[in-house]
Formats: C-alpha cells, sequence, structure tokens
C-alpha cells in the first residue's frame, strides 16, 4: 500500500519535474546576495529560467510577465524591503504564484515584522526550517539561531499547520524530514542527506526549485511542493554518491538534478501522507 502510494507520488514528481523542463517557468527572483548563485544554476538544472531582477523601478514591467515569483528575505535592507513588498503586491493582484523564505525570521524585530507584513500579501507557499516557521506562528523574535534551525522539523509540526491556516499558504518545514502542510492535510518528504545543511543557500535553492515546480500548476501547491523537495532531495543523494563534503556536493548536487531521469525520480522519491 505504502509503496503504491510512494510510486504514485513519484510518477507525479516526474510529471511535473518533465513539466518543468518542457515550459521552462521564468521565475522571478528576489533572493538574498549569499544564495544567488546557487538559485540561479538550480533552476537552470531544473530547467527554469531564473531572473534575479529586483528593482521597484522595474517590477511593474517585469513581474506581469513571469510565471512565478520568489521572494527571500536572506540579507534584508531598508531599501529592499519595499521592492519585495512591490513585486509580491504585484504578483497576488495577478493572481501569480510567489513563494516566501522567510530566512532567519526571528532573528530580529525588523525581520520579523518584515516576514509577517510579506505574508499578509497573501504568498502561495512559505517555506522555512522549523525555528523560522516557529516564530512566524507564534510571531515572536528570538526563537532561532541566525539563518540555522534550533529545532528539529518535528518540532515545528503545529506551529505550520497554524501558519497554513492564518495565512492561507501551504507551508513547508525542511530538516530531517521535510513536510508540507496546508492546515489539514500534512505529506512528509524523506529524501535528501544531511550534508545538504553544510553547503550555504542550499534551503534557498530548495525554496526557489518549488517556485518553478507551484508555477507549473499553482493550484496544486501542496503536491507541487512535495515534490520539489522530493526531487532535489533525490538529487542530493545522487550527488552524495560521489561527493567527498560540501564543496564537491554542491557541483555534484547541480548536475544530478540536470541528469535526472525517468527511473531515479519514480523509483528515489520517498513521499507519503503524514
Ligand atoms: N537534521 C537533519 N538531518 C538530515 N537532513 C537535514 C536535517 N536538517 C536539514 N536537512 C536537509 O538539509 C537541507 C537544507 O536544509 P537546512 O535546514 O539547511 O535549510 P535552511 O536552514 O532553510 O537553509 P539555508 O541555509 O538555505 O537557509 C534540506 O535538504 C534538508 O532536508
Ligand atoms: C548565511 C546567510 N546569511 C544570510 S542569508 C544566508 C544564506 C543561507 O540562508
Ligand atoms: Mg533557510
Amino acid at each position: 500500500m505504502e509503496d503504491g502510494e510512494q510510486r504514485e507520488w513519484g510518477a507525479k514528481a516526474w510529471t511535473y519535474l518533465s513539466s518543468v523542463r518542457s515550459l521552462s517557468p521564468l521565475i522571478q527572483c528576489i533572493t538574498n546576495f549569499v544564495s544567488m548563485d546557487l538559485t540561479a544554476n538550480t533552476l537552470l538544472s531544473a530547467g527554469a529560467s531564473p531572473a534575479m531582477l529586483h528593482s521597484p523601478n522595474e517590477s511593474p514591467d517585469f513581474t506581469p510577465q513571469v510565471n512565478a515569483l520568489y521572494i527571500n528575505v536572506g540579507t534584508l535592507s531598508d531599501n529592499w524591503l519595499p521592492a519585495m513588498e512591490l513585486a509580491a503586491q504585484l504578483a497576488s493582484k495577478l493572481n501569480k504564484p510567489w513563494v516566501l523564505d522567510p530566512v532567519a525570521a526571528g532573528a530580529s524585530r525588523f525581520r520579523l515584522k518584515a516576514c509577517l507584513d510579506l505574508i499578509s500579501l497573501k504568498p502561495t507557499v512559505i517555506r522555512g526550517n522549523a525555528s523560522e516557521i516557529i516564530a512566524l506562528a507564534k510571531a515572536s523574535f528570538a526563537s532561532t539561531k541566525g539563518v540555522d534551525s534550533s529545532h528539529d522539523s518535528t518540532d515545528a509540526v503545529e506551529a505550520a499547520k497554524s501558519l497554513a491556516n492564518s495565512s492561507g499558504a501551504v507551508v513547508a518545514v525542511l530538516g530531517a524530514v521535510d513536510f508540507v502542510t496546508d492546515g489539514n492535510r500534512i505529506v512528509g518528504a524523506r529524501n535528501g542527506v544531511p550534508m545538504m545543511q553544510k553547503i550555504t543557500a542550499t534551503g534557498c535553492a530548495f525554496t526557489a526549485l518549488i517556485a518553478a515546480f507551484v508555477a507549473i500548476d499553482p493550484s496544486h501547491a501542496m503536491e507541487t511542493t512535495a515534490s520539489a523537495l522530493a526531487v532535489f532531495g533525490v538529487a542530493g543523494e545522487l550527488g552524495m554518491e560521489t561527493a567527498r563534503g560540501p564543496a564537491s556536493l554542491r557541483t555534484y548536487l547541480i548536475d544530478s538534478l540536470h541528469g535526472l531521469d525517468q527511473t531515479a525520480v519514480i523509483s528515489g522519491v520517498k513521499i507519503t501522507a503524514i
């Protein structure tokens, strides 16, 4: 029974990855300086088309052209926040999917408020680590260790459900077990390798990949999000077979994502309802 369910998810994930490859969705990324390179390369390896355009002078022309918007507050500053808010407003108004990565949401009052304000602009998906999702659900700062998590993903299940219910977004949490919830259903993705935590911005790249998958089928944000998490996780597992440490894994991860075939996805994806 479980095997059948997993193969069904594998088939779904393969269909979504194939669509990303054939449709090459255009993804506007307003993301942090640390993650820009890995994010753009991850999207390209998956078959999507990344564009790191963030000026508020450009978004009124550019956001209407994109298939999805990705906003990541990792290196947030006073002058970038209005650019993020403008792009999010445009995406919401135009009914385009947009995805938020609330990096270090609980690290300062400024960041927490910025994330909560962005969430009021109705993201389709919010993807964080456990500490970020707990900080957002409680609207309280100081529950994080900078950009890293000080909680297990399983500590954040109730917080994720509550955030999904209050925001209307699908919420995804990475950890030893990655999971996705719409406030009602929960699915877990058990792909990936611990070494992925040792490459800065892999979480950010995961979130960008979610934007590319959600762009394919915005009305099924749970399914596309879980598929994106599992697919990148499978790429990590394959990459780890050759990698000698974080630096080579970064390279092999991108190569593996680019080379994933139907057999690897269908037999590798480990998604189950929790
Ligand atoms: N405890 C863990 N055991 C195994 N894998 C983990 C664990 N925690 C996270 N991961 C995996 O590491 C990857 C990156 O997750 P991480 O927790 O570093 O995200 P993040 O903190 O949001 O990332 P970023 O550094 O981009 O902000 C994911 O594949 C996730 O599944
Ligand atoms: C290390 C770091 N600092 C701000 S953003 C970022 C990338 C991982 O989130
Ligand atoms: Mg993160």
